[in-house]
């Protein structure tokens, strides 16, 4: 993110890759506007929050005329360093990482796994889709050389603290956290963690307590957008 961009509040900020994702498909299909009720629909946010992020981008939408495409995509790219490739290594290639590694996360934004970890010669010294897969011994050397700032963490759980400990050397800002374990890190270092099974838990939880709409009527809203 750009200097201008350190006055968005934290859970706007969030969602800004999100809005860049549908902002850009409405751009290749030609779209000009858009309005918050449509991109509303489209992100799953409600109208009145999409209004109010917008006021931070300086988007003022005009009443029967919506937002203007192509200056928020200016503004998202520039916001979100869409003209930079930033460098993300994945560290354990097993079932997840593997998965991730198949992925290809360019499609969507200017993101890309640059190399990955192991501590399995099996694996060490192959690549999977082009991406070199290095001894864990060479950590901080290549995340150095590459000037690598964000991990993807896929080791088992009891080994993601130490793995983490040797990230407080090198050029690495921050760690999407795939493990169960909690990280102790460092001000320098930002971990978002994901936890799938915390999230299936909370969605369970929705679905018994919060039923949703017959899916007749969720696919009569479906937008040709999507
Ligand atoms: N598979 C899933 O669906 C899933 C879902 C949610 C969370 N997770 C979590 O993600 C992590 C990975 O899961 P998985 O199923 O891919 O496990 P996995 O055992 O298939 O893969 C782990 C990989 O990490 C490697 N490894 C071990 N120690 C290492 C180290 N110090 N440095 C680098 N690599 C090392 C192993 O050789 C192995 O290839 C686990 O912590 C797991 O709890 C997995």
């Amino acid at each position: 993110m750009n200097e201008d961009s350190m006055k968005i509040p934290q859970a706007t900020a969030k969602r800004l890759p999100l809005y860049y994702r549908f902002i850009k498909n409405l751009h290749a299909s030609g779209k000009q506007r858009v309005s918050s009720a449509q991109l509303s629909e489209a992100v799953k946010v409600d109208s009145a929050t999409i209004r109010r992020d917008f006021s931070y981008f300086g988007a003022l939408g005009k009443k029967g005329y919506g937002y203007n495409v192509n200056y928020l995509l200016n503004f998202f790219a520039k916001t979100l360093d869409q003209d930079e490739l930033t460098k993300v290594a994945l560290v354990g290639v097993g079932n997840l990482g593997t998965a991730f590694l198949n992925y290809n996360f360019l499609k969507n934004n200017n993101t890309k796994i640059a190399m990955a970890f192991e501590v399995d010669p099996e694996k060490i010294g192959t690549t999977i889709s082009n991406v070199p897969i290095y001894d864990l011994a060479e950590l901080e050397d290549q995340l150095n050389k590459e000037a690598v700032t964000a991990i993807i963490l896929t080791v088992p759980s009891h080994v993601a603290q130490q793995v983490t400990d040797r990230l407080v050397k090198t050029t690495v800002k921050g760690i999407l956290n795939f493990t169960p374990a909690r990280l102790t890190v460092p001000p320098s270092i930002r971990v978002h963690h994901i936890d799938l099974a915390v999230e299936l838990q909370s969605l369970i939880y929705f679905l018994k307590n919060y039923p949703t709409p017959d899916t007749e009527i969720s696919q009569e809203v479906e937008p040709e957008d999507r």
